[in-house]
């Protein structure tokens, strides 16, 4: 993932002076997705291959009494998060202790716990996706209202993202309500889902997000040129100025329009 991020971002924004960063971001996560499909297309295989080894060493033990082997969630039970002495040099400092050309690696990305705040913090007032459908199986009740069997019913991540109850100052732009100690209620904060429909590309996500944001903190400084750009929903929720409804439509150049302005490469 670092390799193809930085090859991209090598590409479409070193020596640039303005940068189109929707667009191009959408090509960082496609080209990234295409590339580690593939390598993990051929790496199924191999798994589906270790996999039934292993259901026919445990159907065996099974049929001999032994008892099933339990296996514990590790979700979120990672080592004791050490603290970050310094939030905002979080980057700086696995950037700074790597070698030349050396690649990040999953004990870096476990580092990136503030990054992964911020993320989450954005993700709160605009989630990526904003509810899914699912069908009542049942006649069932649910605060007053019957629901019957067979019914589509819609469920929506962002309907607790402004209570006051489960996020303080909802208003706020504050990272650190997702630290470990402050971590918001069970099914409170649901950008990716619950339960046993859980996203099943939640860490992938983390790691290509944990990348992008590692590599262009690295490398670029910058200052946004469209302050309090809205961000419209259409099918993902997309800034104002890429989306094709020409919901402004007093647009001048666009040059005015481009969002981030990057300045000095470290
Ligand atoms: C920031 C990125 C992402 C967000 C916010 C997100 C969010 C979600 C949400 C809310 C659901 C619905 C869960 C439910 O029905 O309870 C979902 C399902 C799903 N996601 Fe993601 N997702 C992301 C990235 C990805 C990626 C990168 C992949 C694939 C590699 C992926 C694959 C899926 C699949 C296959 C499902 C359906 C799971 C099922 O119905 O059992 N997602 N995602």
């Amino acid at each position: 993932m670092d390799s193809i991020t930085q090859e991209q971002l090598q590409i479409h924004w070193q020596g640039k002076d303005e940068v189109k960063v929707f667009p191009v971001s959408k090509t960082v996560t496609l080209t990234l997705a295409c590339t580690i499909f593939y390598r993990a297309n051929k790496a199924a295989a191999a798994i589906r291959k270790e996999l039934v080894t292993v259901i026919k060493e445990k159907k065996a033990a099974m049929t001999s009494g032994a008892p099933m082997i339990v296996v514990t969630d590790p979700n979120g039970k990672y080592m004791p998060e050490a603290k970050i002495a310094d939030k905002m040099m979080e980057q700086l400092e696995i950037s700074e202790a790597k070698k030349p050309g050396e690649l990040l690696d999953w004990e870096d990305l476990l580092k990136m716990k503030y990054s992964w705040n911020v993320m989450c913090e954005v993700m709160r007032p605009v989630p990526p996706l904003q509810g899914t459908f699912r069908e009542a199986l049942c006649d069932l009740t649910y605060a007053g209202y019957t629901i019957p069997k067979g019914w589509k019913v819609y469920w929506t991540v962002s309907t607790t993202k402004k209570n006051p109850q489960y996020f303080s100052d909802p208003e706020k732009f504050n990272p650190s309500r997702f630290e470990e100690s402050e971590a918001p209620a069970p099914y409170t904060y649901v950008p990716f889902g619950g339960g046993p429909r859980l996203c099943p590309g939640k860490e992938y996500a983390r790691l290509a997000v944990l990348t992008f944001i590692h590599n262009v903190v690295k490398r670029f400084k910058w200052e946004v040129l469209i302050p309090n750009e809205k961000v419209l929903g259409d099918m993902m929720p997309t800034p104002e100025y890429f989306n094709p409804v020409p919901y402004n439509t007093s647009r001048k150049s666009t040059k005015e329009f481009v969002c981030l302005k990057p300045r000095n490469c470290l």
